[in-house]
């Protein structure tokens, strides 16, 4: 296997683009070494441009729960494209798309955008404006875009990169006191608004409500926690955190917003909804609805959407919202996931977890893996970790014992998210011969995470 096309668009890439990359957790600056370009992608593989085929794990962070390039998928989007690609005008194919979020969740509307950061920020907009407050909750290590309210303590790419470098972990730390931004060009101001938790800590939401409860918009979560590594919400007393969260926002007058943008769709045809049953004000949605294609949507309760503009006077807008081509690509994924696929893809999900297990087991290597449907965390954890329901505790791993393990496994021909802080996805075309690959490539690879561990991990 070589890299070396790869190197050379890098090299290119870094002269046009910052970092080479048009999203930071596409960069290998947590594993090292030179990003993969792809050339092509078909059911569960890339193939990159030294033409090497790998078994895919991060199926583009999420939405490729049908594999690359879907016949149905691929003929939708075709015919879709073959009538024009844009109109700046309503079509029936939106309200196609709309129709089958609006079957699925508890939203009785949705509004399309093109971006999981976009639904987030015109959530919080349209919270603020229906309850005519200014501060949002949200968790420490949940990403939910990159908007600016938002972006204090969060996972994903600011996570990977907050462990690198002294201005990395100045930030972190700092981060963790109490909504600072994560990124220079976010104003204190603005994450002044945003109060941050420690996730799963039922006894920091009560103190925050008793404290602040009524000047509180709107409290967001991820509906599962994916982006600090897969964290599940707890059970405490029977009531599920989701469930917890929606009391306590009730009793105080503020909205509960569940991101759904990552867990929407591929934890269940329901997303986290379908395994919790917690009805929240407001929803997101991205990844799997657009099919591979710029889509996400937000929605919620009538009253609350007709406060939107042209209806109401809460601006929200888009040139390319509800573009026909991503419509058509979003609505035919959803109609092909029935609940067989997510039977196939929990299957596959456990074969892959039990042989992790079996081969870190093997090689002495702590570590803790947590899942929520078919996506699910290896988490490279100190012994004495023996669940991680924060993520003050995952940053307790071993990212050097990360970075051998990953690179042992792209090796082999796996290419796994380059950050121990993001979940591993499947797809309904991870076969046996793809999953096989994986599971052996698995105890080389942890036999080399072992040896690179630090002490700390043992
Ligand atoms: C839970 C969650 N919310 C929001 C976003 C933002 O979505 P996008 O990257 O499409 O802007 C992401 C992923 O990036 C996510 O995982
Ligand atoms: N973890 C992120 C989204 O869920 C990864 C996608 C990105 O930011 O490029």
């Amino acid at each position: 296997m070589t890299d070396q096309t790869s190197r050379e668009l890098f090299e290119r890439a870094q002269q046009v683009i910052p970092g080479g990359v048009n999203s930071p957790v596409r960069a290998f600056r947590a594993v090292g070494g030179t990003p993969r370009f792809i050339a092509s992608a078909e059911g569960p593989y890339l193939v990159d441009a030294d033409g090497d085929r790998l078994v895919d794990l991060v199926c583009s962070w999420g939405p490729m729960i049908l594999g690359h390039a879907h016949p149905e998928v691929l003929g939708a989007v075709t015919a879709a494209a073959g009538r024009g690609t844009s109109y700046g005008a309503p079509t029936r194919a939106e309200i196609e798309l709309a129709e089958l979020i609006v079957e699925r969740t508890p939203v009785e509307q949705v509004r399309l955008v093109s971006s999981g950061t976009e639904a987030t920020m015109s959530v919080l907009r349209l919270a603020r404006a229906a309850t005519g407050r200014d501060l949002v909750v949200k968790f420490a290590g949940c990403y939910h875009g990159h908007v600016d309210a938002l972006l204090a303590s969060a996972g994903s790419g600011v996570a990977t990169l907050s462990g690198l470098g002294a201005e990395g972990a100045r930030r972190a730390a700092d981060d963790a006191a109490l909504a600072t931004p994560s990124s220079p060009g976010v104003p204190g101001a603005t994450t002044a608004q945003t109060i941050v938790l420690p996730y799963n800590d039922r006894e920091a939401v009560r103190q925050a409500f008793a404290e602040l409860g009524d000047q509180i918009a709107c409290l967001v979560t991820e509906a599962a926690p994916g982006n600090m590594g897969v964290v599940e919400p707890g059970v405490e007393d029977g009531e599920h955190f989701n469930a917890f969260l929606a009391r306590v926002c009730r009793e105080h007058g503020a909205l509960f917003v569940s991101d759904e943008v990552m867990t929407g769709f591929r934890v269940s045809r329901s997303g986290q909804y379908g395994v919790d049953g917690v009805q929240p004000d407001l929803m997101t949605f991205g990844k799997v609805m657009g099919g591979g294609f710029p889509a996400a949507a937000f929605g919620g309760r009538a009253e609350l959407m007709q406060l939107l503009s042209p209806v109401g006077s809460v601006y929200q807008a888009g040139t390319l919202s509800g573009n026909p081509v991503a419509s058509a690509a979003g609505a035919t994924t959803l109609r092909l996931l029935d609940e067989d696929v997510y039977t196939r893809l929990g299957r596959s999900a456990d074969t892959l977890r039990s042989a992790v297990a079996d081969a870190f087991a093997a090689a002495g290597l702590p570590h803790v893996t947590q899942s929520a449907g078919s996506m699910f965390s290896v988490f490279f954890t100190p012994a004495d970790v023996t669940a991680v329901p924060d993520y003050a505790t995952a940053q307790r791993q071993d990212t050097v014992a990360h970075a051998a393990f990953f690179h042992a496994m792209l090796d082999a021909g796996v290419y796994l998210p380059p950050s121990a802080y993001e979940a591993w996805f499947l797809s309904t075309a991870h076969d046996e011969q793809a999953l096989s690959t994986v599971v052996e490539a698995l105890p080389a690879a942890a036999r080399a995470a072992a040896a690179a561990a630090t002490a700390e991990s043992h």
